[in-house]
């Protein structure tokens, strides 16, 4: 296996500075080193640079045509490295650069599947978000069923919808808007909130993730992983924390679970913000987190590990 790492130092699609900081801060931490360590081909692909484009806004919608740059950019970067062969891991920066994420590895693989962990769907449209904040809109710019509720913004044109409702998975849901919540409802998506988890446990919410999207063929899994999903205790370096989320143990089995069925093709690792931890333990505690759920992308168990060529 070998993992092609992107840094995307973006912060547009919210308003709380100091995401942007996270591929950095994650790589000082030693991911790169521990991926090796553990038998795992590494390529850095570094930060992608952003061209400056006005960030003005669109009625409520912030920076508009900075995120639709940005995104686009990170789409022709995602393609090029799952056309090199990697497992594609994306630092972000905020969630809104699952747009690019998603539809640059859907450039080089066709139609894929998505597990979205997160506390927030992220699926507001443009017309019912009501902050104006990207990062919780971009599955509207990527489900074909979402096309026509999209209307037409400044270096969006590029975007293409590239997912169906049935192929994408979420977990971790406890903070969804009402509109969110009716276009779920509406579309059939299949959702594990928190209350799911509480009541399956997290290894039968991975058992039927895996058959729910296997059952109509296996396609190459996206996991776009918001680390706001893990609990504030243990993650709070985060723009929007909610209380009440995955334990680190439920959050690495996750991962875990995911790398062992080999369909995983592509990780977002998104969100976390490094001037947002009170203490520097914060900090630590959130990008180690973050790191661990990478290492776990990449067949690293709990159990322990040894290196394939021994006998
Ligand atoms: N639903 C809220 C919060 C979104 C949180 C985004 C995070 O999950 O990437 C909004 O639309 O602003
Ligand atoms: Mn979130
Ligand atoms: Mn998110």
């Amino acid at each position: 296996r070998s993992a092609g790492i992107i840094g995307a130092a973006f912060w547009r699609g919210q308003s709380r500075l100091g995401v942007h900081e996270g591929p950095d801060r994650i790589r000082s931490s030693g991911l790169l080193e521990r991926l090796k360590q553990q038998g795992c081909a590494v390529k850095d692909y570094g930060n992608l640079v952003f061209d400056d484009v006005d960030e003005s806004s669109v009625g409520l919608l912030k920076s508009v045509a900075a995120v639709g740059g940005a995104n686009r950019r990170l789409s022709e970067a995602m393609k090029a490295v799952k056309m090199d062969g990697h497992t594609a891991v994306m630092l972000g920066g905020d969630h809104s650069l699952a747009i690019g994420s998603i539809h640059g590895h859907s450039a080089a693989v066709g139609e894929l599947s998505v597990v979205w962990v997160d506390a927030h769907a992220d699926i507001n449209t443009p017309l019912t978000t009501y902050t104006g904040n990207f990062h919780g809109q971009p599955m509207s710019f990527l489900l074909h069923e979402l096309h026509s509720k999209v209307p037409v913004l400044p270096n969006f044109s590029w975007v293409k919808p590239c997912l169906s409702a049935k192929d994408l998975v979420y977990i971790g849901l406890r903070d969804v808007d009402p509109a969110e919540h009716y276009i779920l409802k509406m579309l059939g998506v299949k959702v594990f909130s928190i209350s799911e988890v509480d009541r399956l446990g997290v290894a039968r919410v991975m058992e039927e993730t895996c058959d729910y999207l296997t059952t109509r063929g296996k396609k190459p899994v996206h996991l776009s992983y918001d680390i706001d999903a893990i609990d504030p205790s243990v993650t709070p370096a985060t723009g929007t924390p909610v209380v009440g989320g995955l334990t680190y143990r439920e959050g690495v089995y996750i991962t875990e679970h995911l790398s062992q069925t080999g369909l995983l093709s592509a990780v977002d690792l998104v969100e976390v913000n490094p001037q947002l931890g009170k203490t520097e333990a914060d900090v630590q505690s959130t990008v180690n987190t973050a790191v661990d759920l990478l290492l776990g992308c990449f067949r690293r168990l709990r159990e322990g590990n040894h290196p394939t060529d021994y006998t």
